[in-house]
């Protein structure tokens, strides 16, 4: 062994063998007596989460990139399919897999038994095993005791190593460097700590591993409670979508972490967040990784052609497409146009024997859309009715965590909006939807009341287009937000001559200028609103609402709550209502003309968040959801 070790270098390929770790095998009885265990401890958040997965509140989709399904049956692993990332089958979770566990002996001799090690990370394997397909029945797992910051610093060295030096490939000489200092760096850190296993053997298994077993992914385990565990993936299409990480619950044990702690960094953020190792591919490592779409009979090998990926798109209810694949033939070239399943359309088969083989197992989550049976409900309606219909049934409305989160995505590094221009298209749709209303010969003096927050500024910048389109808008901002941008925005209004009340104003000035107005634009709450309802608006509000003015609401009528409507019946009652982004779950009940603003959402988010959102026409930046009644300009 320590000959061995002597050839070992940061730069040339290391084999197992060199590795001083004990590798504990669990087999599939193993796994599947650990996930029998898990279960008896129902209850806990992830069986909450699935349960959502059923109620199709997450992870779920009616179309075809349904990711998760569990339809029927009982809480248990053989009941819940998910659609793998490397195959696009809909498979079950309990098909089990063999996992390795690395370990320092050490580990051993402290009595640091391995099966707690795989059953705390339990839900996530079985996630992350559910969702991979080819070569994955084993998973590689390598016991650490690194701490938060030197798992930082490893993964970013062995992202460096497989950029670079995968494979012995030489490499500019300042990166080669970089590499061994980078190594020896560690070394001494990690050797000073007294990490378990000490460096050289974390990286000798590790990049063995990789070299050896070329696996989808692999994961670096911590031991220490106040540390997080890292997966490196071995390729970005082996992530999986980070719709199924929205809302799974995080596994971490220590009872001391903050909010955002993880017991596994599962990439809930997509690609662009997940450790991937990009390893250079070329010689032995040339085979470059395509995604294979398979036929869901799962001791099949038989693969569709990428072109005939768009099945769902083109054909309908395929069942009588031709199929020309031999299910024998292992190989990656053999292709088909696969039959779909005319019910629930989400997986395909290469013949309708391996359809009717599989049917057993697909039985347990095979349903028709729920959407489609909307259709008996709409008989007798006009087609335009139809279409505003099924856009209704359709929308995704949003819960308040999930408004901030797509709020949040939109100003983040992949979004790259800053909150000006969010305001400002936000703003100006607010504006339209009031003039698309109330027509301004009628309706001039509009009393816009901003709050604190965004939604504040959404109405200033609503006042000034108002004032563009030749309405005489008045400002009542009786808590003015902080922020530099409330101030600006209102300097803006304030060089166009915009009138504003002053934010001290008297309940009985409030009154006599509500008396003065035609219309009232409702900016004060939106999706950050939690109540009770504080001063001042504790007095404003009711104010407003007996007011009897026509109101326009921004995002969601102020003082409901975003998830449960106006259960408390503080909240104003608006006749028209202009939901951003998209509507959130609180306005379900609302009756009157809602419209649709916030045109900035680009159709990939769109899609990741299933929005299913509305065509804007033309130029417009609203687009109405409802009619009560015909559309007219009151
Ligand atoms: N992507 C999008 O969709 C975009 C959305 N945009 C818009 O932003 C809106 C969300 O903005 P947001 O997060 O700043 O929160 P928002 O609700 O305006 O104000 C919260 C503030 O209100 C207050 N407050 C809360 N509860 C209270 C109570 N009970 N009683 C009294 N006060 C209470 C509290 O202030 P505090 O008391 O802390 O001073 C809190 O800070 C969103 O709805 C949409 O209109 C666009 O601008 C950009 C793109
Ligand atoms: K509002």
């Amino acid at each position: 062994m320590r000959q061995q070790a002597q050839h070992y270098s940061a730069l040339s390929q290391p084999i197992l063998a060199m590795s001083e770790l004990v590798c504990k095998t669990l087999d599939n009885d193993t796994t599947d007596m650990l996930i029998d265990k898990w279960l008896e401890h129902r209850n806990d958040a992830y069986w909450e989460w699935f349960q959502a997965v059923r109620q199709r509140k997450h992870a779920s989709n009616t179309l075809r990139h349904q990711v998760i399904v569990w339809n029927k049956g009982d809480f248990a692993p053989e009941n819940i399919f998910c659609r793998t990332v490397d195959t696009g089958r809909l498979i079950p979770l309990d098909r089990t897999w063999t996992t390795h566990v690395y370990h320092h002996r050490s580990m051993q001799d402290r009595k640091l038994s391995m099966m707690p090690v795989v059953f705390t990370m339990l839900p996530e394997l079985m996630l992350l095993r559910g969702m991979h397909d080819l070569g994955c029945d084993d998973v590689y797992i390598i016991v650490t005791d690194l701490k938060r910051q030197e798992m930082d610093d490893v993964t970013e060295y062995f992202k460096l190593v497989c950029r670079y030096a995968y494979g012995g490939r030489t490499c500019k000489p300042s990166i080669t460097s970089q590499i061994q200092y980078d190594h020896m760096r560690l070394c001494h850190t990690l050797l000073k700590q007294r990490r378990t296993p000490c460096f050289p053997q974390i990286d000798i298994a590790f990049r063995a591993i990789l070299y050896e077993k070329r696996p989808p992914f692999i994961i670096l385990f911590s031991h220490q409670t106040t540390s997080y565990s890292q997966i490196f993936f071995t390729h970005p299409h082996f992530v999986p979508s980070e719709d199924i990480f929205f809302d799974f619950p995080s596994g971490c044990p220590n009872p001391c972490c903050s909010d955002d702690c993880e017991m596994i960094r599962f990439p809930r953020r997509g690609v662009e967040v997940a450790a991937i190792l990009s390893i250079k591919r070329g010689g032995r490592y040339g085979k470059k990784i395509k995604a294979k779409e398979m036929c869901n009979w799962i001791d099949c090998d038989a693969s569709f052609s990428e072109e005939t990926q768009r099945y769902a798109e083109s054909s309908e209810g395929s069942e009588g497409s031709q199929s020309s694949a031999d299910c024998g033939d292992t190989s990656s070239s053999s292709s088909t146009n696969g039959l779909v399943c005319s019910k629930c359309r989400l997986v395909k088969y290469c013949s309708p024997e391996h359809q009717r083989k599989d049917w057993d197992e697909h039985r347990r989550v095979c349903a028709k859309p729920a959407s489609l049976g909307v259709v008996v409900v709409l008989l007798g309606c006009t087609c335009t009715m139809l279409c505003q219909l099924h856009t209704i049934m359709s929308i995704r409305y949003l819960t308040a965590r999930l408004a901030q989160q797509i709020d949040e995505e939109l100003m983040g590094a992949w979004g790259a909006f800053s909150i000006d221009q969010l305001m400002e298209l936000a703003g100006l749709s607010c504006a339209q939807t009031l003039e698309k209303v109330y027509d301004k010969e009628k309706y001039r003096r509009v009393l816009v009341c901003c709050g604190p927050g965004n939604q504040g500024g959404d109405g200033l910048v609503a006042a000034r287009h108002l004032r563009m389109f030749g309405y005489e808008p008045t400002i009542y901002m009786p808590k003015p937000g902080s922020k530099d941008i409330y101030k600006r925005l209102h300097k803006q209004c304030d060089n166009m001559k915009i009138k504003s009340l002053p934010p001290d104003a008297t309940i009985d000035e409030l009154r006599s200028t509500l008396s003065s107005t035609d219309v009232i634009l409702d900016a004060i709450f939106g999706f950050s609103f939690k109540g009770p309802i504080r001063a001042p608006f504790d007095e404003v509000l009711p104010l407003i609402s007996s007011s009897k003015k026509p109101i326009v609401s921004v995002d969601i009528p102020s003082g409901w709550n975003v998830e449960k409507g106006n259960e408390a019946g503080v909240g104003i009652v608006p006749d028209v209502l202009v939901s951003l982004t998209a509507p959130k779950e609180g306005v379900r009940s609302f009756k009157g003309r809602h419209f649709l603003g916030g045109r900035f959402v680009p159709k990939a988010m769109e899609e990741r968040f299933q929005l299913n959102l509305p065509e804007y026409l033309g130029a417009e930046q609203i687009v109405e959801l409802s009619q009560e009644q015909e559309p007219q300009r009151l």
